[in-house]
């Protein structure tokens, strides 16, 4: 079973797959603790908070609401709702806490592509096809080696940043873990100007890419 907070459907706003109509499935729990996180209401799962599928997808407002569901009752909800994306973002709270395989399996086999949004601080459990845009937490929960594997296996790296430590801090888990990878993003954090112009001056100067949160650029979820 997974603990899914919301369901629902827009247009990715963030790295390379932005623009693309998705579905998003956001889970219940990230034990990380991200001073800056924009989904707080996700951290906890509180048994107080439990409710039904129906009332926890589409939420009006963010809320630490969550539901139990299935890979098939999350499928058939997709179907049910009659949405039409073709990709789903999986993401959270912290979506490597679940096995993802069933999942993703399932709505490969039914025409779905899928991607994960993770913090990189618990083993990645997701079929090889699937997008993996990892967000490396560093000197955060979870071990160097499993932020090691997850660097390894990311498809792109997404880092959000406010100041050059960041960027420092960046670069050095790249030393470290010995990987390069292909796509970097810079997503500014919380849309601050000067983290956006931080952003694009090292986007620049690195020839690696920017990522705004174009969601909320344009107020939709
Ligand atoms: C909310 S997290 C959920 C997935 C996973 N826990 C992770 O950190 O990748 C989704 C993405 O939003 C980024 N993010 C969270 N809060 C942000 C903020 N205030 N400004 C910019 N990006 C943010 C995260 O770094 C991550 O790339
Ligand atoms: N439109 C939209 N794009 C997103 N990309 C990553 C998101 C996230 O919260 O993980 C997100 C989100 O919440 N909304
Ligand atoms: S790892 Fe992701 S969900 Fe967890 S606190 Fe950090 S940004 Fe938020
Ligand atoms: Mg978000």
């Amino acid at each position: 079973m997974y603990k899914i907070n919301e369901i629902f459907e827009t247009i990715q706003g963030e790295a390379s797959f932005t623009g693309t109509p998705s579905i998003f499935l956001r889970l219940q729990g990230c034990p990380v603790g991200c001073a800056w996180c924009d989904t707080k209401q996700t951290w906890e799962v509180d048994n107080v908070y439990k409710v039904s599928l129906d009332d926890t997808v589409e939420k009006k407002a963010d809320s630490d609401h969550w539901a139990d569901a299935s890979a098939e009752q999350i499928f058939n909800l997709f179907v049910d709702r009659a949405y039409r994306a073709k990709h789903v973002v999986i993401t959270g709270g912290e979506p490597c806490m679940y096995d993802l395989n069933p999942v993703c399996e399932l709505l490969h086999a039914n025409g779905y592509s899928t991607q994960i949004e993770t913090s990189g601080t618990f083993e990645i459990l997701a079929p090889a096809q699937t997008w993996v845009t990892v967000s490396p937490k560093i000197n955060m929960r979870g071990g160097y080696d499993v932020l090691t594997s997850a660097m390894q296996r990311a498809d792109e790296i997404k880092h959000p940043i406010a100041m050059q430590k960041h960027v420092v801090e960046l670069e050095e888990l790249f030393a470290k873990t010995g990987v390069t990878p292909k796509l970097v993003y810079l997503q500014p954090i919380s849309q601050k100007v000067s983290a956006t112009k931080l952003a694009i001056e090292t986007c620049i100067e690195k020839n690696w890419r920017l990522s705004v949160q174009v969601h909320k650029y344009l107020g939709i979820n």
